[in-house]
């Protein structure tokens, strides 16, 4: 069975799929939605995305799409690792500004399921690292927005030195949480 793990912001969620290992490597059931739905997690996913970073340090992020257009995300390293983090930018939360991580890595297939109200991001770990990620919200342009990745006030903990990080241009010019009036306000979990 699939675990499941709350995290200090206990809607941010580890999963941990299991994997059976024979004589030829292993099979494993990445995403089982009666497992999720058993938790009381009821998402229904309809977008599967993939991107490869070339060099350790790459920083993607923090990012979310807006309502109508909100994306939970399940995400996974297929290939090398991540230092994964989910932002609670919900007015109203009592963990609002807060952040949480976890290691993702291809080798123990560990997964964090990002719901609505989060800005995610993450920094790559090892070389040609491969991110594939279930969202519940098909890709939105015009809903896209994001949250300095290295915004003071969030003090987030990268693993990596703020001169060496790797950025999109984007991401570089993205506003502070302070700055930003955010559209999310406090939803049941799950949600
Ligand atoms: C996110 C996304 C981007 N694109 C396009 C837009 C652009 O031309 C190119 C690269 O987009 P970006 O620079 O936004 O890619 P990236 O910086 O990898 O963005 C991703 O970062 C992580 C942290 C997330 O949480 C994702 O939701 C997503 O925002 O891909 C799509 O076609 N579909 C999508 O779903």
């Amino acid at each position: 069975m699939t675990t499941f793990t709350r995290l200090a912001i206990p809607d941010v969620i580890l999963v941990q799929p299991v994997r059976r290992g024979d004589d030829r490597g292993y099979f494993c059931e990445t995403y089982k939605k009666p497992e999720f739905d058993a938790f009381g997690i009821d998402i229904a996913f309809v977008q599967d995305n993939e991107s490869l970073s070339r060099e350790v340090g790459v920083v993607r992020g923090l990012h979310f799409q807006t309502p109508p257009m909100a994306q939970a995300k399940l995400v996974r390293a297929v290939r090398g690792a991540i230092f994964d983090v989910a932002v609670d930018i919900r007015k109203g939360s009592p963990t609002y500004g807060q952040w949480v991580a976890a290691t993702l890595t291809a080798a123990g297939g560990e997964q964090l399921l990002v719901p609505h109200g989060f800005a995610h991001g993450f920094c790559t770990l090892e070389p040609d690292t491969l991110v594939a990620y279930k969202v519940d919200a098909p890709y939105a342009p015009a809903n896209d927005a994001g949250i300095r990745w290295d915004d003071p006030a969030l003090g987030i903990d990268w693993p990596v030195a703020p001169g060496a990080a790797i950025l999109s241009g984007k991401d570089r010019a993205a506003p502070l949480l302070h700055d930003y009036a955010t559209p999310f306000t406090l939803e049941p979990a799950g949600a």
